[in-house]
């Protein structure tokens, strides 16, 4: 008789890994941040990734970080966090929790904190110094939504597509 595999992946590798597939569908040149949300019992309820709106052409709108405000993506991408939250379609988002491949900016975090989503593990903290990062902590600090940093096992994941 076999035994069980003994190097099945974590629940934390499964959905960093999930969220970081998802952020691989991100059309950003710097940044692509993917995300993914599960229940309290480990079901994956919702995946997003950045990406500019529905309507707002990859193509057409800028992927530009500097220059004339409106002709950077700034204004126009909508967040990994934000998508994922946008495509759950199940009802309420109480009590789970958002594996992030970037720590979650301030708008981000207002979202997350009014959807009900309790616990953020996060992998990279690249923006951590900034007024949107520092603003973002001091909100989910006030309002009790624990983070925590993804502990990379180092373990590299091979998939063929
Ligand atoms: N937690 C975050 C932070 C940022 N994003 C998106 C927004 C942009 O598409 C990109 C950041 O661009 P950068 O300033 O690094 O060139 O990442 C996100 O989805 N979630
Ligand atoms: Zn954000």
């Amino acid at each position: 008789m076999s035994e069980k595999r003994q190097d099945y992946i974590s629940w934390d590798e499964y959905f960093m890994g999930v969220a970081k597939l998802a952020g691989l569908r991100s059309k950003d040149p710097n940044s692509q941040v993917g995300s993914c949300i599960v229940s309290p019992d480990n079901k994956i309820l919702s995946i997003g990734y950045n990406g500019f709106p529905r309507g707002c052409s990859d193509d057409v709108f800028p992927w530009s970080r500097e220059g004339d405000e409106l002709d950077t993506k700034y204004f126009y991408v909508t967040h990994s966090e934000l998508n994922a939250i946008l495509n759950y379609r199940g009802g309420s988002l109480e009590g789970s929790k958002i594996y992030v491949s970037l720590f979650p900016c301030n708008e981000c975090s207002k979202a997350i904190i009014q959807s009900g989503i309790r616990e953020i593990i996060y992998d990279s903290d690249k923006y951590g110094d900034t007024p949107a990062v520092i603003a973002s902590r001091k909100m989910l600090d006030a309002a009790g939504v624990h983070y925590r940093r993804y502990i990379r096992s180092g373990r590299e994941l091979k998939i063929t597509v």
